[in-house]
């Protein structure tokens, strides 16, 4: 099952087609959100009488279900007080409703315009439980107009809990950017689809715990919508994961020859090997500069190694091009580059191998840094999957690694459609981007993962679940990126993120299919 991400753009297009086109008014769309922001409210609500609310709108409608939640709070006997950052002149359609009633109801909306008036509601957040905020939705436009930063840092220095409704009111809903501060919410409740900018950096780190709530949009109009972005589940690797049939043999799970390593370098191959191994792989051989044979014989068991020729810096020669032919001719996959160190050499057997085999191929790390023509990417038979960290996707592009770590997405997505391959860009979100024009962005993986030989881990799982019969490109890239970065959050759990290393990754994976697999 996937989660679909959207833009503001889509969510607005969404809301209108279920107004204008299906008839659902805006206002009872608006009422069952404030439900169930309602709902989560009276989970941090403890003692009825003493407990104090206060709910923070701005004048748009994420201010308008804000006004409808004052209300039902208000209704249930909790202690409200309402306060709109702007004039209540400039509500309108379903927000104006709302507004209408309270002041039917005789509940007071506080206008807040002045810096002045920021003293009061200091005051009386002082002598609150919970902030609910509602200033701002999917609306945001550019830089926080007005008094909102000064409101917005006052409820992150009051330290009490904040329920954001929809995105935290700061964060831009496309990009998870922040512009200058933004609320730090304890909880955020999104409506039908979480919006891209709370699942990317930084948006994400304000999110608190993001609930994904229903409110009546009709499936089929999500779906005519066309969404090409979805967050990586349990869900959605339990449905991709292969099953081990009763009657299998070593052949069912695959023969993968991998290529890599080079002086001082063996570790790169090792933990591949390693990783692709542990992910069920059936045959994996480790192709290496022939001097560094004995070496991965002795750091391996299950892998068999195959000594390649060398030149005198213990890389591959160009005679390695023909021994990697002959190897590759009964085996189902190739990953190349972990360790390789980039050189003239390995550039001409990489593009060499490109155009020569229709195997699925895998290069990652100095196997990218030395691809040089794109253009035979485009020509391959053969499924590629390239694994750039922002670095080597800075080489393969030639764009700077800041402009790319802005425009992850759009990057990948067009180098995936114009080249054919699936490529994965490392992040603090990873990017898949397929050649049908998908994405799945990866939930999983932290801080401590940030080392030498996390890259080689990745590698040897996408190598070794390709390998498996009935595990394509797609399915085998994102399913070993989502065990990779979910092994290292539960490595963390244990190891905290400074004592992490690679080879951790590879021990908390069993735990990690444990997780995905848990109802299987
Ligand atoms: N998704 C759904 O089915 C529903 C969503 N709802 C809620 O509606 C908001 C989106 O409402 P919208 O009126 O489009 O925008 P916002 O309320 O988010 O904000 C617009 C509001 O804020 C002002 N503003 C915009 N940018 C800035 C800025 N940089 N600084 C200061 N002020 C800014 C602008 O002037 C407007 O007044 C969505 O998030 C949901 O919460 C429906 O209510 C329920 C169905
Ligand atoms: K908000």
């Amino acid at each position: 099952m996937k989660i679909k991400l959207v833009t503001a753009d889509q969510m607005k297009e969404i809301d209108r087609y279920s107004i204008e086109e299906i008839g659902i008014p805006g206002i009872v769309l608006m009422e069952r959100a404030a439900l169930e922001v309602k709902k989560v409210a009276e989970d941090y609500l403890s003692d009825l009488k003493k407990s104090k609310v206060i709910v923070l709108v701005g004048t748009g409608n994420n201010g308008g279900d804000g006004l409808a939640v004052a209300r039902m709070l208000q209704e249930a006997g909790y202690n409200v007080e309402v306060f709109i950052v702007g004039e209540k002149v400039k509500v309108t359609d379903d927000a104006k409703v709302n507004l209408n009633i309270l002041e039917k109801l005789k509940i007071e909306v506080k206008e807040i315009v002045m810096v002045e008036e920021l003293l009061d509601l200091k005051t009386r957040l002082d002598s609150s439980d919970l902030i609910i905020d509602a200033l701002l939705g999917t609306g945001i436009k550019g830089k926080l107009r007005g008094i909102y930063p000064e409101v917005i840092s006052i409820v992150n220095k009051s330290n009490l809990p904040v329920i954001s409704i929809d995105i935290p009111s700061g964060v831009e809903a496309d990009t998870g950017r922040v512009e200058d501060i933004a609320i730090q919410a304890k909880e955020t409740i999104t409506f039908a689809l979480p919006k891209l900018g709370t699942i990317l950096y930084p948006g994400a780190e304000y999110v608190g715990k993001l609930k994904i709530v229903d409110i009546g949009i009709p499936h089929q109009v999500i779906k005519q919508q066309n969404i090409d972005i979805s967050l990586i589940t349990d869900k959605l690797i339990n449905d991709l994961l292969p099953t081990r049939e009763k009657d299998s043999h070593k052949g069912t799970y695959g023969r993968l020859l991998l290529v890599a390593g080079s002086t001082g370098m063996t570790g790169a191959a090792t933990l591949s090997a390693q990783a692709s191994l542990k992910i069920g792989a059936g045959l994996v051989t480790v192709a290496i500069p022939k001097s560094l044979n004995s070496i991965l014989e002795n750091k391996l068991t299950e892998a068999m190694t195959y000594p390649l020729s060398e030149t005198e810096f213990g890389t591959l020669a160009i005679a390695a091009l023909e021994e990697i032919e002959k190897l590759i001719d009964n085996r189902d996959v190739l990953a190349i580059g972990p360790g390789l160190t980039a050189r003239d050499e390995i550039d001409y057997i990489v593009t060499s191998l490109l155009k020569k085999t229709d195997k699925t191929l895998v290069i990652d790390a100095d196997g990218l840094n030395v691809i040089n023509n794109l253009e035979i990417l485009k020509e391959r038979e053969g499924s590629t999957i390239l694994t750039p960290h922002p670095g080597e996707m800075s080489r393969l592009v030639n764009k700077s690694i800041k402009y790319i770590k802005k425009n992850s997405i759009k990057i990948a997505k067009e180098f995936s459609q114009e080249y054919g391959v699936v490529l994965l860009l490392k992040g603090a979100r990873t990017i898949i981007a397929t050649p049908k024009g998908n994405i799945y962005i990866n939930p999983t993986g932290n801080s401590g993962m940030a080392t030498g030989g996390s890259g080689d881990v990745l590698t040897g799982l996408i190598a070794g679940l390709l390998a498996q019969k009935n595990v394509d490109v797609r399915a085998a890239t994102i399913i070993a990126t989502y065990l990779h970065g979910l092994a290292g959050d539960l490595a963390v759990e244990d190891l905290t993120e400074y004592s992490l290393l690679p080879s951790n990754l590879i021990d908390y994976l069993p735990q990690a299919l444990k997780v995905v697999t848990s109802d299987k």
